[in-house]
């Protein structure tokens, strides 16, 4: 790994970690007008916008030359209507990084705004991906991920809820990281050592365990149904919101992670995948669409050259694609 990769990757576990906690305070005290719906209708919080504040200031202090496509900005923030908002991001910021002004913490969200593309680096963000699992006290992740060249070649996925271990003394809160080339690493979210991870070795595509997003408007779930008979899988699926979903195949929980359009048209957002992506290939997993290609995080802010997602242990993963299209309208 380059001297500049593992100054990175350091730096980004610290963010998605200090990201992090600022999401459980939030999350502890959340009330309903801690939260406003966005053009598409789709929620955000003040954790959105506080993580994302959070994750940008660190990254314009350590690499100011790299700029981000992140989900959020802060034109909402600004409107006169959203002040009570607006104050409580303030506050939960500074409950993380003291020194930062008010037009500090706006300017920051706002630095998120690049266009992404095939050439140079950039980092990619979603300050919190899951948002509707985080507001039902769900799964939710936060996902930094650093591309170069159109290819992922970092990233870190933070899992405030996921449990650290199958132990019944596990934890609550993990994190994984990846550097390409350099396997996929499972951390306490709050500190700790790391311990390699690797995907399953189910062998079998009846024995495999799938998962799929909770929301049925976000992946088709009737169509996955159809694709896990066809593959003689009689267990139901798991179904979880976020890059958890990644998580799981990265650490050989579940062996499946189908996405399936649910709509002509919906482009995937390069930041709900890249870092998850990366943390599945580098446990040793396959991560293509639905026709069995790989995503393509070099098109700009969406994958807008793919359709759905499918993330496997990589054992079998031409028998899932090929269960999908028999399963599937053309
Ligand atoms: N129509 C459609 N199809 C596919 N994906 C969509 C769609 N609409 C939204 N989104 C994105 O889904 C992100 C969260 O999805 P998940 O499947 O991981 O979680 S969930 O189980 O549905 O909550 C969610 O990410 P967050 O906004 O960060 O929560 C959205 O970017
Ligand atoms: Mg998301
Ligand atoms: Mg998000
Ligand atoms: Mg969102």
């Amino acid at each position: 790994m380059s001297k500049f990769e593992h100054f990175s990757a350091q730096m980004a576990i610290d963010a998605v970690r200090k990201a992090a906690l600022l999401c459980a305070h939030v999350r502890a005290n959340l009330t309903a007008d801690g939260a406003l719906a966005k053009n598409d209708k789709s929620p955000v919080t003040i954790a959105d916008y506080g993580s994302q504040a959070v994750i940008l200031h660190l990254l314009q202090a350590a690499t100011p030359d790299i700029p981000v496509v992140a989900e959020e900005d802060a034109d909402a923030l600004r409107a006169d209507d959203n002040a009570a908002l607006r104050a409580q991001v303030f506050a939960e910021v500074r409950r993380i990084l003291p020194q930062l002004g008010n037009p500090e913490i706006l300017a920051a969200i706002d630095r998120g705004n690049h266009t992404g593309g095939p050439a140079g680096r950039f980092w990619t963000l979603d300050p919190i991906d899951g948002t509707k699992g985080f507001l039902r006290n769900d799964q939710y992740a936060i996902a930094l991920a650093l591309v170069e060249d159109g290819q992922p070649v970092m990233g870190v996925l933070g899992c405030p809820e996921l449990p650290c271990g199958h132990e019944a003394t596990a934890k609550t809160g993990c994190l994984l990281a990846a550097c390409r080339g350099e396997g996929a690493w499972l951390y306490p979210l709050d500190a700790g050592e790391a311990a390699p991870v690797k995907v399953s070795s189910t062998a079998d595509t009846a024995l495999a365990c799938f998962c799929e997003s909770v929301e049925s408007g976000h992946s088709r779930h009737d169509w996955s149904a159809t694709v896990a008979e066809k593959l003689g899988i009689t267990r139901p699926s798991v179904r979880m919101d976020s890059q958890c979903k990644y998580a799981s195949i990265a650490r050989g929980d579940a062996d499946i992670y189908l996405r399936l359009p649910t709509r002509p048209g919906y482009e995937e957002k390069i930041w709900d995948h890249a870092a998850g992506c990366l943390v599945v290939e580098e446990a040793g997993g396959t991560v293509t669409d639905i026709r069995g290609k790989p995503l393509d995080f070099s098109a700009g802010r969406t994958l807008r050259h793919n359709s759905g997602v499918v993330a496997t242990n990589g054992r079998w993963h031409d028998q899932v694609i090929a269960a999908i299209q028999a399963a599937t309208p053309a």
